[in-house]
């Protein structure tokens, strides 16, 4: 019998001030499982990643984390879920190693320290762990949040196409790192224009497709989340 969903969405419109974008979406997240979205730009990829952790209201439908209701600012959500989306989201003032040493010791990580320094030799950033990450390139910037994002505890990671500004060496990396996190038991949702990406990591592989109407995707939604 397969595991019960980290992550569930049923027949969610997606939309802005009630204005929905996309139609009815519903796939589910289960443990050990790549969920890839993919589609042309303005699909409405990001627009979904974002309603379905509860960072943007629906605007109808149905989305369950761990068989409950997803709550953003709840212990549950923040202990279970971590999320890049297209944005920086680093501390004013805090170097490259100590954001990374922060986010360890914020998720109760014993040896921040050695963790974060693994980190920023994997993500290719020893020659600037003391900068502020402010003070990086676009792509370095991308790398000190994906470690921040991948080095944390989490049952659910949420990635608005990771493969941005990333040079080839990187997206392999990266691509490596998710097959690692996937395979350790976390459920991934992943949206990305990177094909390589999506194969190499994708278990489901789902193209938001329009149809003549509003974009939307219809994959195997178990009721209620369970
Ligand atoms: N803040 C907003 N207010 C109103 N409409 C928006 C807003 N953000 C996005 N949209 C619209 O929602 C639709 C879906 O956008 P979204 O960013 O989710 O697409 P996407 O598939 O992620 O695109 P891309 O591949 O270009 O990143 C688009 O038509 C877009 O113009």
């Amino acid at each position: 019998m397969s595991s019960a969903p980290v992550l569930s969405v049923r027949e969610l419109v997606c939309g802005y001030a009630g204005v929905p974008v996309t139609a009815g979406v519903s796939f589910a997240v289960r443990p050990g499982e790549a969920v890839v979205l993919r589609g042309v730009n303005g699909a409405g990829k990001s627009t979904v990643l974002r309603t379905a952790v509860a960072q943007q209201a629906p605007v109808s439908g149905n989305r369950w984390l761990k068989g409950g209701p997803v709550v953003e600012n709840s212990l549950v959500y923040r202990r279970a879920v971590s999320c890049l989306f297209d944005e920086d989201a680093f501390l004013p003032g805090v170097s490259v190693g100590h954001h990374l040493e922060l986010v360890l010791r914020g998720h109760g990580v014993a040896n921040a320290p050695e963790v974060a320094a693994r980190a920023v030799e994997e993500f290719g950033l020893q020659d600037r762990v003391e900068a502020s990450p402010f003070a990086l390139s676009s792509g370095q910037r991308r790398r000190a949040l994906l470690a921040a994002a991948l080095i944390r505890p989490f049952e659910l990671l949420v990635l608005d196409e990771p493969e941005q500004r990333l040079d080839a060496l990187m997206r392999s990396r990266l691509a490596d790192r998710l097959v690692v996190a996937r395979e350790a038991g976390a459920g991934l949702l992943i949206a990305t224009h990177d094909a390589s990406l999506a194969a190499a990591v994708g278990t489901t592989v789902l193209t938001m497709d329009s149809d003549g109407a509003l974009p939307s995707v219809v994959a195997d939604v178990p009721w209620e989340g369970q």
